[in-house]
């Protein structure tokens, strides 16, 4: 086990040291860590820690959710940990299961994203119930931007921030104009088939306001088609580079042609 995760962190740290420059955040989703027990939790941690020590914004991917006193130990697990600038939340437990985490945002300066609007193809089962005050999606948002409108920060953007899935296009534009001042975390990108053109109603006018998910896209472009012609497997950190440039020009292509 202790090999397989040493392996893992190593890959890891690959692919950090090739995008940090690129990127501001990483996103690490803890089941793949959890998967391998004690040994995978300490290579999860150290990846923070590394991702943390190149500057990068580090977002454990834990969607928790549950009573507030079990809440108060996810924080600080996740939100204490120094390495940690943030965590995403599970809502559907309701308001005061979330309040545990805001309280750790205000005193030690971390942030949430609430799942508000989520990628997978099976969402709108509960999220796009229709309720005679809208979508189910929109009542949660809601509750989220009252969250959000307590912890404006210096730059106008809110520490409690929503997860609003790339393959929702619908759901984003109307999500955009309810909650102005929340960063939009946006997974779907890449390998759940949305594209940059999807992804361009979830920023705000000024061209900020939202960090676009790209996981499987990225960490493993040496097997897409393309780039196998290009490099060899262990140039997979070289393959990720490149693959996030090409992400980031296609976005930034889009807004431009949003903005003209
Ligand atoms: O909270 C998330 O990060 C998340 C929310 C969501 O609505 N959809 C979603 O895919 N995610 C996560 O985002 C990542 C997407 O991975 P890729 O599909 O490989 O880009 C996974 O780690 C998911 O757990």
């Amino acid at each position: 086990m202790r090999g397989i995760c040493r392996a893992i962190f190593l890959f890891n740290k690959g692919i950090i040291d090739a995008v940090y420059d690129l990127v501001p955040a990483v996103k690490i989703q803890i089941a793949f860590y959890e998967v391998y027990g004690a040994e995978g939790i300490r290579a999860f941690f150290k990846t923070a820690e590394y991702a943390k020590k190149k500057g990068l914004i580090v977002i454990a991917d834990v969607k928790r959710g549950d009573i507030a006193d079990v809440a108060m130990m996810y924080s600080k697990a996740y939100l204490q940990n120094e390495y940690i600038d943030a965590i995403t939340v599970n809502p559907y437990m309701g308001e005061n299961t979330i309040l545990p985490y805001i309280s750790d945002c205000t005193k030690y300066g971390k942030g949430i994203f609430i799942l508000v609007k989520t990628s997978n193809k099976g969402s709108g089962t509960i999220q796009n119930i229709k309720t005679e005050e809208g979508y189910f999606f929109e009542k949660v948002a809601e509750m989220a931007n009252k969250m959000a409108d307590s912890l404006i920060g210096n730059y106008g953007y809110s520490s409690i921030g929503a997860v609003v899935g790339a393959t929702c296009t619908e759901e984003a534009k109307i999500l955009r104009t309810k909650m102005h001042r929340s960063y939009f975390l946006v997974p779907g990108y890449g390998a759940q088939g949305a594209t940059a053109d999807d992804v361009a109603d979830c920023f705000n006018d000024d061209g900020l306001g939202a960090v676009i998910n790209s996981s499987r896209k990225i960490i493993f472009a040496y097997r897409n088609g393309y780039w196998k012609d290009v490099y060899t497997e262990e140039e997979y950190a070289q393959t990720s580079r490149e693959e996030v440039i090409l992400m980031r020009d296609l976005i930034n292509n889009c807004l431009m042609k949003k903005r003209s």
